[in-house]
This record gives C-alpha cells, structure tokens and sequence, in this order.
C-alpha cells in the first residue's frame, strides 16, 4: 500500500469521484474529500464508475477545507496541488512517498486561498489553448509519476 494520497476539493462530478476511488483501490492509495461534494455518495453515477471497488476504497471524508487542513497539519505531510495555473511540469517535480497530491473541482478548480496555501503546484503542460484536462485523468497521470518516483 502507498503512503500516497490524493484529495478532491469540494468533487461536482459524481463519476469522476468514482473513477478516482477505483484507482484508489487498485493502487493502494488512500483518497480524501473535501466536502461539500456536488453529490452523495450513493449518486448512481458514481456508483456505475466504481463499481465495486469503491467497498475496496481507503475513502476519508472531511466535512469542510478547515477540517482537511487540521489533518493534514497532524501528518506532518505536503499538500501538492495540481494546477492548470501553475508553472512547474509535473515530471519536474521530486515526490515524497507521502505526499498529498491535491484536485480542483471540475467546475472552478480551487479558490486562491487553497491555491496559495499549497506547498507546490504542479501542471500537465497541454497544447496551447486547451483548458484543462478531466480530473481523474489528471490525477492518474500524476499519481503514476510520483508511484514511479517514490518506487511503488
Ligand atoms: C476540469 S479541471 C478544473 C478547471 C477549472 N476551470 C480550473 O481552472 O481549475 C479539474 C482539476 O483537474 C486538474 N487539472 C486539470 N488539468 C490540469 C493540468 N493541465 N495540469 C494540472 N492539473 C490539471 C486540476 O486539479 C483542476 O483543478
């Protein structure tokens, strides 16, 4: 099992979330939300894409940002945010086996604060003028770095 975790801000897209629990599964890396969420966790679409391995899913829910923060200043752990505003590829950037790779919301990504307050920001470069990547794909992209990284 990976010290890796990912955490979704404040998650609109319930199929999505189910697609990261899969992979949370799959890899052994525990997922956090940040709630509110656009979506309970019974939402039939997220169901559809977790299928069964959302029963499998190492899942931490914190009821707000203040609350995920708390955590994590425990833990001692980065909050590594995945950014289409940041300027550092993420294939440049050296993973701690613990660290916390955070995503926006697929509406509005994160709020300044949140943005600000990361230890890094990290970006999948893209042709120019593209807008963003979906979220799981970003995060399965990324998570596959810092796993190759830290030699999970
Ligand atoms: C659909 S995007 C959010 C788009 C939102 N309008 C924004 O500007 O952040 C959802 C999340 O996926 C991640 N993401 C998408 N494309 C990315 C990229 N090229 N580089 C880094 N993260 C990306 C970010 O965490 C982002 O907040």
């Amino acid at each position: 099992m990976s010290q890796l975790r990912i955490a979704l801000y404040q998650p609109d897209i319930p199929g999505n979330a189910g697609t990261i629990l899969r992979l949370g599964a799959c890899l052994g890396i525990g997922i956090d939300i940040i709630e509110p969420a656009g979506f309970v966790l019974s939402d039939a679409n997220l169901r559809r894409a977790g299928m069964d391995y959302i029963a499998k899913a190492m899942l931490t829910r914190h009821v707000n940002h203040a609350a995920f923060e708390a955590w994590r200043a425990t833990t001692g752990r980065r909050i590594v945010l995945a950014s289409t505003k940041a300027a550092l590829p993420y294939t440049d950037f050296h993973f701690r086996p613990d660290d916390v790779l955070l995503v926006g919301r697929e509406s509005a990504g994160v709020p300044n604060d949140v943005h600000d307050g990361a230890d890094a920001r990290i970006l999948i470069p893209m042709q120019s003028g593209q807008r963003s990547l979906n979220v799981a794909v970003s995060v399965a992209m990324i998570a596959g770095e810092a796993l190759r990284q830290t030699g999970f």
